[in-house]
């Protein structure tokens, strides 16, 4: 897969199929839409571009919105999008000049003149150009005059979309990843970087990785205690133009994760925090990306570190049962 991180960086194409959108999870719902998509370049022999937009449209049109919560980071999406067989990923910054642009220049300046699209495989319900105008009727009426063709996504694949991504949400804020990851079709994953925090792990035999997401706007599963597997890297690339190299993890690890406020020790903010099974290493600055398996137990407050420590052996155990370890 190439990467292209603005519409100006690409070359048009002589058989582009293409369809637009922000794919956020990247799931079941969208591996259907995907291989669609693929389906019809194999018809045509031509190749597949997805053009999705960064940051996401409603911080642009709606700077104040803090209600986005995103499955996927960037980097996470990229990933999943490589494995999903795309062979060009447009990561095009989406401003207001952009938007602001009439149905037909739309058409005509990025549809057409940037990407040389001949056939765009799209929903019912896609809109595009200034204050969303432009429908998937703008796009037939206009197919002869430039010359493309308009596959619609049929309605209950558009449904299922829907669904699976309320249902890997809802999931994920219940703490039910086991749903989650199979509306997914892949663990969910938070990655951040480990940063320094009040060093009591280690006083109780339990360090911990202090996990600083990387995107703020990440959906952040229900407070509680998982089974994770982690991927460290020292230097995890982030996005950038050209082939798509996949990030190759130093090192793997399995583990447990704590979401919560800590209110045994009087925390007071929202933390992530990871012990690795088995392990013993300096891991400061290095990137983490966690993979939530299974949720073990909620949040709770305990009357002594003691007794919080004695509850962590019993999660140790259960997670190393679960693993077989
Ligand atoms: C498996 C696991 C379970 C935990 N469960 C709780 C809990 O139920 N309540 C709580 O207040 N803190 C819990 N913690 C968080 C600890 O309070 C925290 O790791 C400790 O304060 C160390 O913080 P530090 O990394 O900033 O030094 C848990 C941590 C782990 C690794
Ligand atoms: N098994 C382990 N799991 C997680 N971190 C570990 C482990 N062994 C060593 N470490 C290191 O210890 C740090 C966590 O120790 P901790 O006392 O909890 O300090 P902090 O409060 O700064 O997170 C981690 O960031 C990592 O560098």
């Amino acid at each position: 897969m190439k990467i292209y991180k603005s519409l100006d960086e690409f070359e048009p194409l002589s058989n582009a199929i293409v369809t637009i959108g922000t794919f956020d999870g990247v799931h079941i719902g969208h591996q259907k839409i995907l291989s669609k998509l693929r389906e019809c370049a194999a018809e045509r022999n031509g190749e597949t571009i997805l053009l999705t937009f960064f940051p996401h449209p409603r911080l642009i049109i709606n700077p104040d919105d803090d209600n986005l919560r995103l499955i996927n980071d960037i980097e996470e999406k990229t990933h999943r999008l490589a494995l999903s067989g795309i062979d060009h990923l447009i990561i095009t910054p989406f401003t207001r000049d952009f938007s602001n642009q009439s149905p037909e220049e739309y058409i005509s300046n990025v549809l057409v003149g940037r990407l040389g699209t001949k056939q765009i495989v799209i929903g019912y319900d896609h809109h595009f150009g200034k204050d969303r105008q432009g429908s998937i009727k703008d796009l037939k009426e206009l197919a002869d005059i430039y010359d493309y063709a308009v596959e619609q996504i049929p309605e209950q694949d558009i449904e299922d979309v829907a669904v699976s991504s309320t249902k890997i949400r809802e999931s994920l804020i219940k703490g039910d990843i086991e749903s989650a990851n199979k509306y997914l079709g892949y663990p969910f994953e938070l990655t951040g970087t480990v940063v320094r925090g009040d060093q009591i792990g280690r006083e109780i035999g339990f360090p911990t990785a202090n996990l600083n997401v990387h995107e703020a706007h990440k959906l952040i599963p229900a407070y509680g205690i998982y089974a994770v597997e982690v991927e460290i890297y020292a230097n995890m690339p982030t996005v950038h133009t050209g082939e798509y190299v996949a990030p190759q993890p130093d090192r793997v690890a399995k583990g447990m994760a704590y979401i919560g406020t800590r209110p045994t020790v009087d925390g007071m903010n929202r933390k992530i925090e990871i012990n690795l099974l088995d392990f013993k290493d300096d891991i400061y600055s290095t990137t983490l990306r966690v993979k939530f398996l299974r949720f073990i137990r909620h949040d709770q407050w305990f009357n002594s570190l003691e007794t919080m420590q004695n509850q962590i052996k019993e999660d140790e155990k259960s997670i190393r049962e679960y693993f077989g370890m």
